[in-house]
């Protein structure tokens, strides 16, 4: 068994004194994110059909037993196991056959058996269920060599769930494992957490929308479909995509009527040291709230995070790589917050490099890595294809998550150890 050392909270690196100043390391940019963020008050009953992705907002109890009444696990014969006295072979009657869903068989009396099918109710005073496989039948007889174990295949009545047992906590996002304990339960609605509501603003006089012609310097728009798809999958409510140009005026107007409206406004562009980066300046004349603007990671540097009036503002890079790993890094963390999730989250884990890794000191850098295998010590391994280059997007598929090389660190060795952060979970 390989025992790996614990993670450092703030395992980057980028917190130490004599690196980039002025901007925020990770660690403390995470906390901030966690500090301003008020959980949403409000609630939605939603059907059990209806409840996958959204976020559970109340703890549930059973009411009652599961499995409601004993029975059997097996397609078989329901025994007593005092028959069983003496040498084998043993000889029963069969007296009736109970098929799931069939009203329960009150009575077995000594010498008698009850032919029973998987799930059907056990009948009173029988101890165990005989597969069908380890008897021989003839008429309406059966033979046993093997004495059968008391309670061998019987599901006793709430021995998976009983009264009063929280059988989910509040805060977990429900998939298809919380849906089928919460159908067990007989819950046909749940109450769940709000979706954040989520306006997206893509910036750049250079941005045009999937599908429309190219002119000389346009690009196509690959933020707003991204992060559409990504806020969905933290659970979001994708309001409005709005597609501003570089204009201070039209960005702070568009900002303003944003932020009566949703929740949350992630920007991508115009948020670097440009002429015309006016993201900032518009959230400035709307007496916006900094928490913190700029963080010690690469790709990413200009990712900021505040408040304009009530709304919550994440302002991410325009590079589209950049802007993909600080959503992961940063969005999730905002997207957990407000709708009060607590368990589930993204883990950063341990796993070593295929190859040695190398890298400019300065920010703590998250690499595109995937996952390759396990080393002849059973530790995880990842291979790093390439630095990361925050415009190239076709390297985002084939990608398991990002490895966190230190801010300090030139160079990590084949077989070092370095974080992971997976992106499914
Ligand atoms: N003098 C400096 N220049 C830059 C610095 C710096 O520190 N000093 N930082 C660089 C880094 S690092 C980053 S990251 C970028 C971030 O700049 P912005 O967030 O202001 O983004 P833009 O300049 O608006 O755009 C950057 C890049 O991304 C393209 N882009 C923008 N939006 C989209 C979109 N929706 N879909 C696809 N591509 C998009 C845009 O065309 C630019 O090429 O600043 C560096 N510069
Ligand atoms: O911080 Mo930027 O995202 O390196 O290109």
């Amino acid at each position: 068994m390989t025992v790996m050392q614990p993670l450092e909270t703030a395992g980057c690196g980028c917190d130490a004194l004599d690196l980039p100043q002025g901007l925020t390391s990770i660690a403390e940019a995470l906390d901030l994110i966690s500090d301003w963020v008020a959980p949403l008050p409000d609630m939605d009953c939603v059907a059990l059909d209806q409840a996958q992705g959204r976020i559970l907002a109340q703890a549930v109890t059973a009411q009652t037993l599961t499995p409601p009444f004993d029975n059997s696990a097996m397609d078989g014969y329901a025994v007593r196991s005092t028959d069983f006295s003496g040498p084998a072979p043993w000889r029963l009657k069969v007296t009736t056959c109970v098929r799931a869903g069939s009203p329960m068989v009150t009575s077995v009396i000594p010498g008698e058996a009850v032919q029973l099918f998987t799930g059907a109710p056990l009948p009173l005073g029988v101890d165990a269920v005989v597969m069908q496989e380890h008897v021989t039948r003839i008429g309406d007889h059966i033979t046993l060599t093997n004495r059968p174990k008391p309670k061998a295949n019987i599901r006793y009545a709430g021995e998976d769930m009983a009264p009063g047992q929280q059988i989910i906590t509040s805060g977990q996002r429900l998939g298809a494992a919380e849906i089928a304990v919460l159908a067990a339960a007989g819950c046909s609605t749940v109450v769940v957490q709000r979706r954040p509501r989520v306006a997206i603003l893509t910036t750049g006089d250079e941005v045009r929308a999937p599908g429309t012609d190219l002119d000389v310097s346009a690009i196509w728009d690959v933020n707003a479909p991204m992060l559409t798809a990504a806020i969905r999958s933290s659970g979001g409510e994708v309001m409005q995509v709005v597609q501003a140009g570089d204009s201070l005026f039209a960005l702070r107007d568009t900002l303003a009527t944003l932020a009566h409206q949703v929740d949350m406004i992630v920007t991508t562009g115009g948020i670097s040291v440009g002429a015309a980066d006016f993201v900032k300046p518009a959230i400035e004349q709307l007496s916006g709230k900094m928490a913190f603007s700029g963080v010690a990671v690469k790709p990413g540097k200009p990712v900021s995070f505040g408040k304009i009036g009530s709304a919550y503002w994440l302002g991410l890079p325009g590079n589209p790589v950049s802007a993909f790993v600080t959503w992961t890094l940063f969005g999730s963390r905002l997207m957990n917050g407000l709708s009060k999730r607590t368990t589930g989250q993204s883990k950063r884990r341990h796993v070593v490099t295929a190859a040695p890794l190398n890298h400019r000191t300065g920010r703590c850098e998250l690499r595109l890595a995937t996952l390759s295998g396990f080393d002849g010590l059973g530790r995880e391994v990842v291979s790093c294809p390439a630095d990361t280059q925050s415009a190239r997007v076709s390297r985002l598929t084939g990608a398991d998550g990002l490895v966190f090389i230190p801010a300090d660190t030139d160079t990590i060795p084949e077989g070092g150890l370095v974080e992971f952060m997976p992106f499914k979970y």
